[in-house]
């Protein structure tokens, strides 16, 4: 099939490097002339393992260009994966699809499927099919149907391979949809949940709301376990075996980041509010989260009661392992926030940097080595393999103090204590 993919961002560019692959001709379009150079000079302008290697291989059928003019006439179907940020009041802003919306309206001259992936509330796939019509777009040129996505950065290749389910959201009457996207997916083997438009936009959001859920969730058992010395790990371990609650999404730490969930739940809560309903759970959440890092700082005030002179190193600046994306970066949060004390702070990470202006306090390194060399603390903020699997005896060499701050939950306390060094947790037992 011919497939146009809008928007070469994280979900975009795995999106069309996987429908190569699966055999079809891919055009991607970004209106980011940079992102595009980068990508026709073979350069992928994120870091998303296994990535390049997909473009790379499927070069032959995949183009990138900054324009819909030159292959939207030949693609019968097209994905919209262009971002759908926060506006200033939470709720969701549509302006990157609306203009999407007024770039293809003028350019349909034959059928079409639209297939919206970007994350949008209830209700917004039709009023993109009633503003296509609007726009002078006939009835019997386009179809939009709702197909949400459901990978994690990071695995973002595997995800959509090994998708769990493909959710399809179609109109009422629309009786062709829905082969055509089994088409597209030919080779991916994944249940199909066939819904409404608004049922599939709902379905995106119920998820990211309950996993953000379960963290918050978790967040809060940890402050629990902190004032009775109980390891919120092992709470995690024995409730995670109840095939009810399961093992995914227990991990406790410095809260949830990243592009979407803050957002998204975020949008839950606007979306229930615009109708009157009272999201208590969504504001729970919410709360827990933007708490969470005042919990670490009070812990590390009262291991340094002066912050003077200290040198701290933070290891990580990414959302989470495996990606170079800080957006809503809970250890970003937290870096910025502790360079407000007088201290001095080293920080590594393995693909993401802090973005300028940078306090004058915080200074960026290359390795994990030179930015532990003489720490009287070192503070793991993201998860990284990297820095699970430390090096303790040398860390324990090259710091001045001795104490390892993990806010992920992530190190083995024994394994760290035995060469000297101080593990400190919180509602670590
Ligand atoms: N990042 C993720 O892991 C996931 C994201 N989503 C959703 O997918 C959507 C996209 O997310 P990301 O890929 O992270 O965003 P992103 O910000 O990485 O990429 C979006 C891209 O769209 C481009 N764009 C904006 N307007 C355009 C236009 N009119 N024409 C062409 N290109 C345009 C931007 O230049 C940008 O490169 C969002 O709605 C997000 O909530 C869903 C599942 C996973
Ligand atoms: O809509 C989206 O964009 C995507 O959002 C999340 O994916 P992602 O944001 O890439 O990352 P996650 O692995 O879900 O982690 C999100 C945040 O939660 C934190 N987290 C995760 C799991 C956990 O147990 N504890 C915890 O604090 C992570 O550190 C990270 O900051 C969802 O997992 C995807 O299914 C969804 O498609």
């Amino acid at each position: 099939m011919n497939i146009c993919v809008i928007g070469a961002g994280y979900v975009g560019l795995t999106t069309a490097a996987v429908l190569a692959e699966l055999g079809h001709e891919v055009n991607c379009i970004d209106k980011d002339k940079q992102k595009i150079e980068m990508l026709n000079n073979s350069e992928v302008p994120i870091y998303e393992p296994g990535l390049k290697e997909f473009i790379d291989k499927n070069y032959n059928h995949l183009t990138f260009t900054d324009s819909l003019d030159d292959y939207i006439k030949r693609a019968s179907v097209v994905f919209i994966c262009v971002g759908t940020p926060s506006s200033e009041d939470g709720s969701t802003d549509l302006s990157y699809i609306d203009s999407v919306i007024d770039e293809l309206s003028s350019r349909i001259n034959s059928y079409k499927t639209i297939v919206t992936k970007s994350t949008v509330p209830p209700g917004t796939n039709e009023w993109i099919y009633n503003q296509l019509l609007e726009k002078g777009v006939s009835p019997e040129l386009f179809n939009i149907v709702s197909n949400p996505e459901f990978l994690r950065e990071g695995s973002a290749i595997h995800d959509m391979f090994h998708a769990d389910k493909i959710v399809v959201g179609l109109r009422s009457g629309d009786h062709r949809s829905l082969a055509v996207i089994q088409e597209v997916y030919t080779g991916i083997n994944a249940p199909y949940v066939i819904t409404s438009l608004n049922g599939a936009e709902m379905m995106k959001y119920a998820a990211n709301a309950f996993l953000a859920t379960k963290i918050s969730f978790m967040n809060e058992i940890a402050r629990i376990c902190e004032a009775f010395q109980v390891d919120v790990n092992d709470v995690a371990k024995g409730i995670g075996l109840d095939p009810r609650i399961g093992p995914h999404f227990l991990q406790a730490g410095l809260g949830y980041g990243g592009s979407c969930f803050p957002k998204d739940v975020k949008s839950l809560e606007r979306t229930a509010l615009s109708k009157n309903i009272q999201p208590h759970i969504l504001q729970a959440v919410q709360t827990v989260n933007e708490t969470q890092i005042d919990i670490y700082l009070e812990k590390l005030k009262t291991l340094f009661p002066d912050f003077t002179h200290l040198k701290i190193a933070v290891l990580g600046i990414a959302f989470k392992p495996n990606t170079d994306d800080t957006r809503y970066s809970p250890a970003e949060r937290f870096i910025r926030c502790l360079s407000q004390f007088d201290c001095e702070i080293h920080t590594y990470d393995p693909q993401a940097k802090l973005q300028n202006p940078l306090p004058a306090n915080v200074i960026q390194k290359d390795s994990i080595t030179s930015a532990i060399r003489d720490a009287d603390c070192v503070i793991i903020a993201t998860d990284w393999n990297e820095f699970k699997q430390l090096d303790w005896p040398e860390v324990r060499q090259l710091m001045k103090g001795t104490i390892i701050f993990d806010t992920r939950n992530c190190l083995d306390r024994n394994k760290i204590e035995q060469y000297g060094l101080h593990y400190v947790g919180v509602g670590r037992g």
